[in-house]
């Protein structure tokens, strides 16, 4: 039986998502475009009446600034906003800065659907010479996570993202959930992807199948043990919403050479 509402969202888009580079641990802002779907995303829930309690973010601006604006669009600028590395997005190791199409010409396609939406495969990991390397690491953030910033990752699996951010999952967000209060999740596109196959026993095969959209609220309905207990419901014009899913896969296809 459904007990608890939990909404999920990919940022809006950001100026790599544009660009169709690796973004990952990179800090970018959202593109015109972007800041857009996350004033619409909150004009959607405020027309369906919902209301948050609180609302988590990773460390990276483009998640906290579309929580920022939904709320803005809803007039709930007073809720909490909490942050975590936790719900970064996924560490794309030494791809982060990289074309995805580009990326696709030299590997192959299928190389980088692995890359991208396998559970278990880690990209190669960032080294120090890499251009993004410092600009990440002595970001001030990484110096206040709850793990030394030389043990932060390098390189990470889907796998590798469900670790890290389960024991923030069960600690931090389930107990508001479970004192009644409704919780927004404003991440990122592997983060929610890894949150989603927790939460409704998605095999390791079937999670590739799966890619959410940008600025597109995720509807999850959860029992007692808050595990999902109807199909995500991803609101919102359901034509356009193929279309945008179908535009994020496609970033991983190579251009045809000209
Ligand atoms: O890191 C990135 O570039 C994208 C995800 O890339 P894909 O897994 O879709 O390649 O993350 P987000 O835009 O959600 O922060």
């Amino acid at each position: 039986m459904s007990r608890y509402k939990l909404f999920l969202l990919r940022h809006g888009e950001g100026a790599w998502n544009k660009e169709n580079r690796f973004c990952s641990w990179v800090d970018q802002k959202l593109s015109d475009d972007g800041v857009k779907e996350a004033h619409d995303c909150g004009k959607l829930l405020r027309e369906q009446g919902y209301k948050f309690d609180i609302v988590f973010t990773s460390i990276l601006s483009r998640s906290i600034q579309t929580a920022w604006l939904v709320l803005e669009a809803m007039g709930q600028e007073w809720v909490p906003v909490v942050k975590s590395w936790r719900l970064n997005e996924r560490h794309y190791g030494a791809l982060i800065g990289l074309n995805r199409a580009e990326m696709a010409s030299v590997h192959g396609e299928e190389k980088v659907k692995l890359w991208r939406r396998s559970y278990d495969v880690t990209p190669p990991p960032i080294d120090v010479d890499h251009p993004y390397f410092r600009e990440i690491y002595n970001d001030r953030r990484y110096s206040t996570c709850d793990v030394p910033v030389e043990n932060l990752p390098r390189a990470e699996s889907l796998k590798e993202v469900l670790d890290r951010l389960l024991p923030y999952w069960n600690n931090t967000v389930v107990p508001e959930i479970k004192e009644g209060r409704t919780v927004l999740i404003s991440a990122h596109g592997n983060s929610c992807r890894a949150l989603l196959k927790h939460l409704e026993g998605i095999s390791n095969e079937d999670i590739a199948g799966v890619t959410l959209p940008t600025g597109i609220p995720v509807l999850l309905e959860l029992d007692e043990n808050l595990r999902s207990v109807k199909p995500r419901q991803l609101l919102g014009d359901q034509a356009k919403i193929q279309a945008a899913i179908k535009k994020v896969e496609d970033q991983g296809k190579a251009k045809p050479s000209v």
